[in-house]
């Protein structure tokens, strides 16, 4: 998927309008100046953001059933901003996105003030392990931890009815399967959009 085909997909899959695509291209832009001073993203994936973050990020919301698409959304070790930013962006979500280190901390909360997206994000700026235990309908984690660890960290903000979205590139099925047969059960792979060969993993509980 090359940049223009990504934003394309972008509007076939999802109802932008004319604020929200600005403010994608507003988040773009900041991430774009940050890369001078702090090392955000990867450079050979800078130049195909819209691809190999923003769809990236986005599909995520292909997974969410009709019925929770208003509630509240953890994000974990959210970095760059992904998934966290373009959920808030394009989802209908209050988003939590945490982040433990200072610098990244200031780069989210610059962005939220910026794009003026304070109503659906918040930065919840410390390590996981040390945040208050609350339910949340959906928890995604891109690039965080291993897959049991992840769920170990932060299954206490999980009730039975949670949506889990882990975009766990070409480990996907291997992290699954190291997995005990309860924990794994709760999962299933979907396939990436940006990557044949990378997976999501799609689960509840
Ligand atoms: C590899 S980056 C991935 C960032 C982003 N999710 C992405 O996909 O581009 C992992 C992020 O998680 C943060 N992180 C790692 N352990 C954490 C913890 N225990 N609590 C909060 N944030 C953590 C790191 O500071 C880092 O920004």
């Amino acid at each position: 998927m090359n940049e223009a085909e990504a934003q394309a997909w972008l509007r076939d899959n999802f109802e932008i309008g004319d604020r929200q695509w600005q403010k994608l291209e507003q988040f773009l832009e900041i991430l774009r100046q940050e890369m001078a001073h702090q090392n955000l993203i990867s450079k050979a994936s800078a130049e195909h953001v819209w691809a190999r973050h923003v769809v990236d990020s986005a599909q995520l919301l292909l997974y969410v059933p009709e019925q929770i698409s208003s509630g509240t959304w953890l994000d974990l070790g959210t970095g760059a901003g992904f998934p966290g930013i373009i959920i808030a962006i394009l989802g209908g979500f209050h988003v939590q996105m945490v982040e433990s280190r200072a610098r990244r901390i200031a780069f989210l909360q610059h962005v939220v003030d910026a794009i003026d997206i304070g109503g659906q994000a918040t930065v919840q700026g410390s390590r996981l392990e040390v945040m208050e235990s609350f339910p949340v309908d959906v928890i995604s984690a891109r690039a965080f931890a291993p897959l049991g660890k992840l769920l170990s960290l932060s299954h206490r903000f999980s009730t039975e009815k949670t949506l889990w979205l882990l975009p766990k590139g070409k480990n996907a099925v291997r992290e699954l399967q190291e997995l005990s047969p309860r924990r794994r059960k709760m999962f299933h792979v979907e396939q990436s959009v940006t990557d044949a060969e990378a997976g999501i993993l799609v689960g509840t509980g």
